[in-house]
């Protein structure tokens, strides 16, 4: 398992960073294996896997089960999860509470949490702790009821706010940060002006890494992004095989 710093010298050393999310030991397995640098038990298990709208009913207790699963079937990765939402930020007392729980209890290597001005201090106390924190930005999903899916920093106002509030995470310790569905240019900028490593989604070819949804990816969603890309067909895979079982089963050929 790598330390943080040592994610931060592989991309110091110029090399690009892959994040996938997973939410299960058997694809964790494969995430971990096939050489992906660090691996996001996103909160998007909230509509990607257990079958809810949105990230926002994802509770700690969930976070905590899967985020134990993936981090007993990754070796090499460094395991990251999402803090959900209401989870942190309403007090620092239980933001750090529940970090704790994915950290102490679950094994993850880190937290991410979705950045605002109140995630600052936060941040800041996370690290003070010993729990790494990986800033988010941009499209902050948790904010479903406020800004929708769409793109963020598209006005010079609020391009001046992300790259301000990227400062700050960093100036407070975070040792990465996710920038997702914003402009290019804007996280060219970002990426140039910090020290930490940009993790983009959405956000351009110019970040030191990208990350993606791992059911997006492998063909396995039911509704996807305009930014994601899949390269795989799972679910075609998956329905081949089952619809086999099923006519040999029928068929009389299996057992
Ligand atoms: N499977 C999956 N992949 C993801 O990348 C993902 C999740 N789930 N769940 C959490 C968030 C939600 N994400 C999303 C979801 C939809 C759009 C989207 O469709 N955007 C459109 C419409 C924007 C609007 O609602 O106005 C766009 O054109 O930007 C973007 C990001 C990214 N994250
Ligand atoms: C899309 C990534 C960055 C995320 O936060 C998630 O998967 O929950
Ligand atoms: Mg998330």
């Amino acid at each position: 398992m790598p330390t943080v710093q040592e994610i931060r010298q592989a991309s110091a050393d110029g090399e690009p960073l892959t994040m996938l999310t997973a939410y299960d030991a058997p694809t964790a397995g494969i995430v971990d294996a096939a050489g992906i640098d660090l691996i996001l038990v996103g909160d998007s298990m909230g509509n990607a896997v257990l079958g809810y709208d949105s990230t926002l009913p994802v509770t700690v207790e969930e976070m905590a089960s899967h985020t134990g699963a993936v981090a007993r079937a990754a070796e090499d990765a460094l395991v990251v999860a999402d803090m959900p939402f209401m989870s942190y930020g309403t007090t620092d007392g239980a933001g750090v509470e529940n970090a704790g729980r994915l950290v102490k209890d679950a094994g993850a290597n880190a937290v991410k949490l979705e950045s605002g001005p109140h995630t600052v201090a936060l941040t800041e106390r996370l690290v003070n702790l010993g729990i790494p924190v990986m800033a988010h930005l941009g499209l902050t999903p948790q904010r479903l009821n406020q800004v929708g899916y769409s793109r963020q920093g598209t006005t010079e106002a609020a391009a001046e706010e992300i790259r301000e509030l990227a400062e700050r995470h960093e100036a407070a310790g975070a040792f990465s940060l996710v920038l997702e569905h914003v402009p290019g240019d804007l996280a060219a900028e970002v990426t140039a002006a910090l020290d930490i490593p940009v993790i983009g989604i959405g956000a351009g070819p110019e970040t030191d890494g990208q990350v993606l949804v791992l059911t997006d990816v492998i063909g396995l969603s039911e509704s996807a992004p305009p930014f994601a890309a899949e390269f795989g067909d799972a679910r075609g895979e998956i329905e081949d095989a089952v619809t086999a079982y099923r006519e040999a089963v029928e068929d009389g050929d299996f057992p």
